[in-house]
């Protein structure tokens, strides 16, 4: 029988909810571009409900003792006396989720002797070292499409709010204020301004398409360009690469994986190329900013606002200082953590380990590694680092 490790967040302060502001979650049929949603044989958990803590046990326990597997789940994962740098020695099958990664640096894979098979619950499988996850022979699948509109309606609402000046405006009220002029020294309309993507991949394209009714001008650049029907429906100007985009436009939104080639892409030097007064928004991955440069820069005014929702590492530490810097709408990593989310991505876990445990092959939509070599979605828009 397989030992099946699971790194999940902390339950809420307050404990584990015993009811929610919904009844329910509506029922999604398809995603964008026709892939099917998960389709487990069966699911033990109420949609709706929270998964991706401690005591939500991303809804498997049932499933997976019922077959006799040993299913551990901790949020101790950090350090050589963490219980997830104990249990993983001789677990087969990890489970984490970004926002909490249980990070699968070289020398935990190298410790991780009976290790098989990695799963992100969720998208974005960069706190597993896909090297040696190649070198090992170790599947990598994540539930790919799970999160993408979680994560487009955040970037959404991130790119309003500091265009707006929300978060500063809200402030003021709640500390009894009315201070008008300080509110809108600082907020414009984003009508008209110059938005792009980097990255037009599920979700970069999903925010393209909710931002066409703002009447934005819309740009992106990406590896891959997308059809001529979609260019012109979202009427969109494509850039050959980061520095053409970047001169171009008054937001930009991140929205590409972090691997080898976008590791740090938004530096100083990128940064001074930007129009002043840019907002950056970055809901992909933290490291694909360099920190530092996002605090001097914000410092300085050549970026009026950066916000989103990822970090480097994660959780951040206290002192970390995109906490404090100025014009920031930073939140913890939970844009891809709604509850509508963690449904899905809780189904589409579900239906990886099925397929795992019957000797059935994993969609290849879910792939990131597999065989050796990246596979499926990780084929498309990863790179290792040879
Ligand atoms: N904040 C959150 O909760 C979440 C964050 N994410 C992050 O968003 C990323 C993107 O997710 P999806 O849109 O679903 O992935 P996707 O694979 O559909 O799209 C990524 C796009 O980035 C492009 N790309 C990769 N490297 C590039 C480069 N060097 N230059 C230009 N384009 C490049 C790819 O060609 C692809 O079109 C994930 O990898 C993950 O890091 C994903 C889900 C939740």
């Amino acid at each position: 029988m397989a030992k099946v490790l699971c790194v999940l967040f902390e339950d809420p302060i307050t404990g584990y909810p015993k009811n929610y502001p919904k009844e329910d979650i509506p029922t999604i049929q398809n995603y964008a571009g026709g892939q099917t949603l998960p389709n487990p044989k069966s699911i033990d958990f109420k949609p709706g409900h929270l998964l991706g803590s401690v005591s939500g046990e991303l809804g498997l326990k049932t499933y997976l003792e019922k077959l006799g597997h040993n299913f551990i789940v901790t949020a101790d994962k950090e350090g050589e006396d963490s219980l997830f740098e104990r249990e993983m020695l001789d677990a087969e099958i990890i489970i984490s989720q970004p926002f909490w990664p249980a990070y699968l640096t070289e020398e935990r894979i190298a410790k991780a002797k009976k290790l098989k098979l990695v799963i992100t619950a969720g998208i974005g499988s960069d706190h597993i070292d896909l090297n040696a996850a190649i070198e090992k022979k170790i599947t990598v699948a994540e539930v790919t499409n799970s999160n993408s509109i979680s994560v487009a309606e955040h970037a959404v609402m991130m790119i309003l709010s500091l265009v707006r000046n929300y978060i500063s405006s809200y402030d003021y009220v709640v500390k009894g204020g009315w201070n008008i002029a300080d509110c809108v020294s600082r907020a414009y309309d984003l009508e008209g301004m110059n938005v792009g993507t980097f990255g037009a991949g599920r979700i970069g394209l999903a925010i393209l398409k909710r931002l066409k009714p703002f009447d934005v001008r819309l740009h992106y650049t990406d590896k891959y360009r997308l059809s001529a029907e979609t260019e012109k429906e979202l009427n969109l100007t494509y850039h050959e690469n980061i520095e053409s985009l970047v001169k171009s436009i008054d937001v930009l939104t991140i929205n590409c994986p972090l691997h080898p080639e976008t590791d740090e892409i938004i530096n100083e030097q990128l940064i001074q190329k930007m129009r002043k007064g840019t907002y950056l928004i970055n809901t992909a991955r933290g490291k694909i900013c360099n920190t530092d440069a996002v605090v001097n820069a914000l410092q300085s005014g050549h970026l009026a606002g950066y916000a989103g929702d990822v970090w480097y590492p994660q959780p951040a530490p206290r002192n970390h200082p995109w906490r404090t810097m100025p014009h920031h709408g930073m939140t913890s990593h939970i844009s891809g953590a709604t509850l509508s989310a963690q449904a899905r991505y809780a189904s589409g876990v579900k239906e990886i380990l099925e397929c795992w445990f019957e000797n059935r092959s994993i969609r290849t939509d879910y792939l990131i590694v597999q065989n050796g070599q990246l596979a499926g979605a990780g084929a498309h828009a990863y790179t290792t680092k040879n």
